[in-house]
Parts: structure tokens; C-alpha cells; sequence
């Protein structure tokens, strides 16, 4: 059949054919090649006939195997891939290398033995599979990889962990009082607050990390090749912070999300990765417990005596939502005094401060809009008197004071202003309040009057929130 003349019909059959099909005699020369053979692999009949089929079409890093195969035919007779279906590898004239579906056959001619075979192009079919695989492996929302690559990739990495003898930390992150930015802004603003911080985890990621989306408001992060707890503690405090860095989803509306976080480390042999996502699941709920918006770790639950103790400070989405959450009521006159008492007071005994207000600029002097406690003349006296050039609430708008100030007593420009000493002022925090153009009408402030070296910028942030927030039910 083979070296003479094909009749034409077996002929056209061939060259008609979808698949490549290649014929050699039992030294491995080509002895057919249709045109198929001739699209896939890129060798005319001309150039392919008679020359060796693997320096065709075999990738150089199988043709040892292949060359082994051959032999064991001459020597013994023996075949081992006849008639079955194998996919392999297979080299284009360019070089590339693409999969394909083979299945061998053997012939006779002329007492003479010939193996042929017809191949399919699988790369279309592999794209395919690809991006399948890469779909279902994939949160839609984010584009973060989701809870089953998560698990496949933890899988991996506790796989190399223990064969190269190596550290894995895992952190579980759970964004705080997340149902409160659904039920007040809108599932919209809660998306776009998942995008963002996915974004966020992204952009922030080391060489050897890896983050997934779990579902709803959990991520995970995975850690490999993390040597102590120590490195493992760096990042996620750098999480909580990069974190709750105010997000500016909406023109004029900054937005401060926080989350918990929980962290397990890969400590050997028994280690599973449902395993160690519970554990990070279970510090992160005693990290809610002690009061959110930070790290607990799976290991200190036997040394409760290295767990930092709760902040007093109450979680800020509990406070939000103490504010804002009610139904709003009609806007009366008596009903808007009720919402801004309301909102200071939360304000107040949120920050853990002995007065909250409101002060509005007119004409050069300060009025007091509310003041919570509602009866503090001292204050209300003191500061409906000044004229506004000499208020710490100018100063903070003028930039001359810092809109945080742990201790007032410990700032010459603060204890030089006859309000903080008469008061007296200690720790205050202020922020400017916005007409739409952006001008500044006034300021919203608290105080105590003992120092708190706790306050930092990150409650700088939340009372602005707090005033956008005010400004938008109030206008
Ligand atoms: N916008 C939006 N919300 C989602 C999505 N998936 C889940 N959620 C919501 O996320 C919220 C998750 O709330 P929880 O984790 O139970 O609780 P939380 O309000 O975050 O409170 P703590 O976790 O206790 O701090 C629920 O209200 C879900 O409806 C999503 O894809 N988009």
C-alpha cells in the first residue's frame, strides 16, 4: 500500500481528512503526510518524506522517549501506544510546541511492517479548558481568585512547605460591620468597597503571596516561605492599615472600612488547609471579639497573657449605625436638634471624649450649633465669646493646629489659646465642615479633658466620615 502509487479515491480520503495523518516504516521515516499534516506541522510532502518523523514533528525534550520506543519495536517486537488514544506533546516547523490526540496504528505492505497515525490539534480544545478553568476558578466581582483556587493553591503550598521545610502563614480577613455599608449606602457602594480593596490587596502583594476572594466580605492571604510569626505580624498590621486608608468611591464621600484579621501559621506534618483556614477563621472572630479593626493569632489561644487586651473604644461601624441607622426622622426643627445631639454624643463616647460640637463661623466670631453634653455653659459661654481668629477651630482650619492633638497642654500654639487653658482642652480631634462648593462653614470637634496618646490619623479619618456624613443628612 505504501510505496506504491496511492489510488487517487484512498488518496483524496486522505488529504480530505480533518486530522493529520503521518505513515513511517519501522525505522521511522516518513513514507505518507497529507495536507493536514502539512497545515499542522508546517512540512510540505517534499520536505517531510523520507526524513526521520520525530526531527518533524517531536519535541526535542520527548524524542528520547520516542527514539526508546522505536528500539523496543525492533528489538522485540513490542508496541506500546497501538490503538489507544494518548495525548501529547508536539513540535510546529516554528518550533512551537501545542498538544495533540494521537492514535497509532499498525500495517502491512509488501511483508514490509508500516505504523500510521492520525493526529488532532488540541490547542483550541485546551484554550477553551483554559479559560473554563480560569472562569471557574475566578470571583467575578473582583477578578480575585476565588475560594476553590484558594483552596487549590493552599493545598500546593502546605505540599512544598513540607518537602522544602519551609514556613506558611495564612490570613483570614473579614471586613468590619460590612452589612452596615450595604444597608446604608447600598449594595452598589458595598461592591464597589470589595473592588476596591481587592484592588488594594493586589496592588500590595509581595513576590511569594497570594490572595483570593472566599466569598462575601472574606479574603485569604497566603504566605509562603515566611520563616517566623514575626514577618507574618509586619504585613498584616500593614493590611489593617492599607485597609482603613479612607476610600474615595464617590466624589466628596470618603469612606473608612476596617477589617479583622486572623492568623495561622502552618506548624507541620498534620497540618490540612481546611485546617489552617479554620484556625485563621477562628482568630479572626476573637479578633472581632476583642473589638475589631485588628490581628489575633491562632497559636496565642494558649498564652492569653500575650493577646493585647480589648480597646475600649467601641467599633466604628457600631457607631455609624448607632447614628445613622435609625429612620430618619421628619425634618422638624426639633427632630434635626434630636439627630445632631444624637450624632455627638455617639461621636463623643465613641472617641471616649468628655464634650462633642458643632461650631459654625459667622462673621467672625464661633456659635455653637450643639454641644453634647447639652449643658455645658462653661464651654458654651467661653466659646460663643471668642472671636474666631482666636479658636483652636480656626487654627485647625488654618492648618496652624493638627486636626489631631493627643495633648493640647504639650502644643505651644494649643496652650496659648485662653479656651484650652480656662477649659481645659487635652486631647481634641476637629474637622472642617463643607458646603457643597467646599468652602468651610464651620468645624466638628471633640475634646477631653485628659490626654489620650492613643488618637492617631485613622480617627482623624472616621470623624471626617462622621461629617459627610452629617453634612448629607443635614443639607
Ligand atoms: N455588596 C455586597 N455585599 C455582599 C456580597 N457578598 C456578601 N455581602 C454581604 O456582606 C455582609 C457580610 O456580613 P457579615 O460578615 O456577616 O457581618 P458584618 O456586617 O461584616 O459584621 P462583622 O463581620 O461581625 O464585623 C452581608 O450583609 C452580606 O449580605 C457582595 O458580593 N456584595
Amino acid at each position: 500500500m505504501i510505496e506504491r502509487p496511492i489510488p487517487p479515491l484512498l488518496d483524496a480520503l486522505l488529504d480530505a481528512c480533518h486530522d493529520a495523518f503521518i505513515a513511517i516504516d519501522s525505522q521511522g521515516n516518513v513514507i505518507r503526510w497529507n495536507n493536514m499534516a502539512t497545515k499542522l506541522f508546517g512540512w510540505h510532502p517534499g520536505e517531510a518524506m523520507g526524513r526521520p518523523m520525530a526531527e518533524l514533528i517531536v519535541p526535542e525534550a520527548q524524542r528520547d522517549q520516542h527514539e526508546r520506543g522505536m528500539k523496543r519495536f525492533q528489538e522485540t517486537g513490542e508496541v506500546r501506544m497501538l490503538n489507544r488514544r494518548v495525548t501529547l506533546q508536539a513540535r510546529r516547523r516554528d518550533g512551537e510546541i501545542f498538544p495533540v490526540e494521537m492514535t497509532v496504528s499498525m500495517g502491512e505492505d509488501q511483508g514490509r511492517v508500516v505504523f500510521f497515525s492520525f493526529l488532532h490539534d488540541l490547542s483550541e480544545r485546551r484554550r477553551t479548558e483554559d479559560q473554563l478553568l480560569e472562569i471557574a476558578r475566578t470571583d467575578t466581582l473582583t477578578g480575585l481568585p476565588n475560594r476553590r483556587h484558594v483552596r487549590e493553591r493552599l493545598d500546593a503550598a502546605i505540599a512544598a512547605a513540607k518537602r522544602r521545610d519551609r514556613g506558611l502563614a495564612v490570613l483570614f480577613i473579614d471586613l468590619d460591620q460590612f452589612k452596615v455599608i450595604n444597608d446604608l449606602q447600598g449594595h452598589h457602594v458595598g461592591d464597589m468597597v470589595l473592588k476596591e480593596l481587592a484592588k488594594r490587596l493586589k496592588a500590595n502583594l509581595r513576590q511569594n503571596d497570594f490572595i483570593g476572594r472566599l466569598g462575601g466580605d472574606e479574603f485569604l492571604l497566603l504566605m509562603e516561605d515566611v520563616e517566623q510569626d514575626k514577618d507574618a505580624v509586619i504585613v498584616a498590621d500593614k493590611l489593617l492599615d492599607l485597609i482603613a486608608e479612607p476610600m474615595q468611591l464617590e466624589p466628596g464621600k470618603p469612606l473608612v472600612v476596617t477589617a479583622s484579621i486572623g492568623l495561622s501559621i502552618y506548624q507541620g506534618d498534620e497540618t490540612t488547609s481546611d485546617i489552617l483556614i479554620r484556625q485563621a477563621d477562628e482568630a479572626m472572630y476573637r479578633a472581632k471579639r476583642d473589638g475589631r479593626a485588628r490581628l489575633a493569632k491562632w497559636h496565642d489561644r494558649t498564652t492569653p497573657a500575650s493577646v493585647p487586651p480589648a480597646a475600649p473604644r467601641a467599633p466604628f461601624f457600631d457607631f455609624m449605625e448607632k447614628v445613622f441607622a435609625k429612620p430618619q426622622a421628619n425634618p422638624g426643627f426639633g427632630a434635626r436638634e434630636q439627630f445632631l445631639q444624637d450624632a455627638l454624643r455617639a461621636t463623643r463616647e465613641h472617641f471616649g471624649m468628655d464634650v462633642a460640637f458643632i461650631s459654625k463661623f459667622e462673621e467672625g466670631r464661633r456659635v455653637f450649633e450643639q454641644v453634647d453634653p447639652p449643658v455645658n455653659s462653661a464651654l458654651i459661654q467661653q466659646g460663643n465669646s471668642d472671636p474666631l481668629e482666636e479658636t483652636f477651630c480656626q487654627r485647625v482650619v488654618d492648618g496652624r493646629l493638627p486636626e489631631c492633638l493627643p495633648d493640647a497642654m504639650a502644643n505651644s500654639e494649643a496652650s496659648s489659646l485662653p479656651a484650652t487653658r480656662e477649659i481645659p482642652v487635652r486631647a481634641h480631634l476637629s474637622v472642617p465642615l463643607l458646603r457643597k462648593d467646599g468652602s468651610v462653614y464651620g468645624t466638628l470637634c471633640c475634646f477631653s479633658h485628659a490626654p489620650d496618646m492613643s488618637l492617631n490619623e485613622r480617627d482623624v479619618d472616621m470623624l471626617r466620615v462622621m461629617s459627610v456624613m452629617l453634612n448629607e443628612r443635614m443639607s
